[in-house]
């Protein structure tokens, strides 16, 4: 059995992709949640008892038939029910009143900011929205209500869903058509607070320190007395799971640096040294350039490259189980936001965008079985848990870098040549943003090096070279970006800088694409 606060949420997933905000925004609130695909929403009811239920979005529609349906016990257990968007639907649907899909009442549906007006006080906007404000929030919905059930009523309206808010009071079950857990609903997370809070009476105690307790509880429960090996690669996710594994198993964990030849300058040493320096955790710094480099050569496609490198780092961390007679487990630092760009998480119909190294990328055959704490959790919350668990700055500030390194920054052919010259670029274009003070005001910032090569005069000479790129973005999760603005001064300097002292590049320029459209990576 797993230990859990008592006073817990249980969010009831459909298939949306924002399902995880959903626990985010709860956990924000103080109040510990656990997330369960609807096809096993009533056992986790029943072992959670928790004190409310949050229904998430799907890109289902209700009136299709075979669409998913909430276990009809969660409607008569007694405590307070919040339906988002599809779960509004579903609700509706479930307890006695309709649903049509957006083709069959011809008005289409609403995508993106819309406004509401308040028409009815209600519970979940008590402190926050009065009778007769207008507020934006976010939609995304084809289909819409068009009957609520007995006992609800109307608190919300939008031009194009004149059931915006719906609420039965006297059953606390509320039903919303737009996302409350997106940020461009920018009161959506004080209305999570109210549900969580207010109706349900939650106290909003919960911290990263249970969420470390827990997590402890549960990796003793899953590892046993069996060995584990953990992937740490100087990032903040590995050296947060190696610690807090540590804590929860000690001398049963070996971590493993895979040193692929596609790591930053300097940066393998750096990694080495900090991590022995400040922990008295076995280390085994693996060095696998040739493996990684030969495989990859002629290697273009993108995803052939991630799956060759996801295939290949378990390949070394089978070995290195091996050389400790044995490990059962493989830890990552595995985030969600890896997760939900490679797979879905509920199995459902969510896009790859992606496929992680550490999570799409891994081969079918695994011999080890994972062993994941950070899975549910946003790169922010990692930090949270990084102080929380008192890991140096040097670790918990860190910008992230992909498992795949500069393979994935290198489009292409990746060469040990290549990977020299962006290196070089790399650590220039670093040090600049150090020197200007700007390192932590981004949240990652990194060269690529294009495989286009352009015309230059230099001492009047002729190059034809290669084209750098440099990309520098704004995030707080790593899932949307905006990309960050330096002055054209910073900028020029950089580019001076690259061309007169990198061989190989003679042009650099600057990737003004945020996420969405773009991606943070190039590749
Ligand atoms: N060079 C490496 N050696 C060993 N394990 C690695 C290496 N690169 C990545 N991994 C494993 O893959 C996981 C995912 O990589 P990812 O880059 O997302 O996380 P991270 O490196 O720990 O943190 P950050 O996102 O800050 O870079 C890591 O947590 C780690 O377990
Ligand atoms: O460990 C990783 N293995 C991968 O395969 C991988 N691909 C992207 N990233 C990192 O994830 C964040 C989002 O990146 P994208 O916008 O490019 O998907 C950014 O921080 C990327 O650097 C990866 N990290
Ligand atoms: N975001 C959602 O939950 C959408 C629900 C449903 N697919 C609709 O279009 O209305
Ligand atoms: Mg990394």
């Amino acid at each position: 059995m797993t230990i859990q606060p008592s006073d817990s949420i249980l969010i009831v997933d459909f298939g949306s992709q924002v399902t995880q905000l959903i626990a985010r925004r709860v956990r924000e609130a103080g109040v510990y949640s656990e997330i369960a695909p609807y096809t096993m929403a009533e056992a986790a009811f029943a072992r959670m008892k928790p004190k409310g239920i949050i229904l998430s979005g799907s890109p289902a529609s209700v009136p299709d038939a075979g669409s998913p349906r909430a276990p009809q016990a969660l409607f008569e257990a007694g405590i307070p029910i919040l339906g988002i968007c599809y779960g509004q639907q579903v609700m509706t649907e479930q307890l006695g009143g309709e649903v049509r899909p957006g083709h069959e009442t011809g008005e289409g549906g609403e995508f993106g900011r819309a406004f509401l007006t308040v028409t009815q006080p209600c519970a979940l906007f008590d402190g926050l929205w009065e009778v007769g404000e207008r507020h934006q929030v976010w939609m995304s919905h084809g289909d819409k209500v068009t009957q609520f059930a007995p006992g609800f009523e109307i608190v919300a309206t939008s031009d194009g869903a004149p059931f915006a808010v719906i609420a039965d009071e006297a059953r606390r079950f509320y039903g919303i058509q737009f996302h409350p857990e997106v940020v461009h609903t920018p009161d959506g997370a004080k209305l999570i607070a109210n549900f969580t809070r207010h109706v349900c009476g939650l106290a909003g105690d919960w911290t990263m320190a249970e969420f470390r307790a827990t997590k402890i509880a549960e990796i003793r429960e899953q590892v046993g007395d069996g060995k584990v090996i953990c992937g740490l690669s100087g990032g903040v996710d590995s050296a947060v799971a190696a610690v807090l594994i540590h804590e929860a198993i000690g001398e049963q964990l070996t971590c493993v640096f895979v040193d692929h030849g596609l790591m930053r300058q300097g940066e393998a040493e750096q990694v080495v040294s900090l991590f022995k320096g400040s922990y008295n955790i076995p280390l085994v710094h693996r060095d696998v350039e040739e493996l990684f480099l030969s495989g990859l050569a002629e290697v273009t496609d993108p995803e052939a490259k991630r799956k060759f490198i996801g295939k290949t780092f378990i390949d070394v961390f089978e070995e290195e189980a091996k050389a400790i007679g044995g490990a059962d487990f493989l830890a990552q630092g595995t985030l969600y936001p890896d997760v939900i760009e490679s797979v879905s998480f509920t199995g459902g119909p969510s896009v790859t965008i992606k496929s992680h190294h550490n999570v799409g990328g891994l081969p079918a055959r695994m011999n080890m079985k994972l062993v994941e704490p950070l899975r549910e959790l946003f790169k922010d919350e990692v930090r949270e848990l990084g102080r929380e668990l008192g890991l140096p700055e040097a670790f918990v500030g860190r910008h992230p870098f992909p498992g795949p390194g500069l393979a994935i920054r290198i489009p292409g052919e990746v060469t040990k040549e290549r990977c020299d010259i962006l290196r070089k670029a790399d650590a220039i274009y670093l040090e600049e943003i150090r020197n200007a003070g700007l390192y932590d005001a981004i949240w990652q910032a990194f060269a690529v090096l294009l495989p286009v090569k352009t015309v230059g005069v230099m001492g009047d000479a002729r190059t034809y070279d290669s084209v750098c790129g440099l990309r520098a973005v704004t995030s707080t999760d790593g899932m949307t970006a905006d990309v960050y603005p330096f002055d054209a001064t910073f900028l020029t300097n950089v580019a001076t800088r690259i061309v007169n002292e990198v061989r190989g590049i003679n042009r650099v320029v600057y990737d003004y694409t945020s996420k969405p459209p773009g991606t943070i990576e190039w590749e």
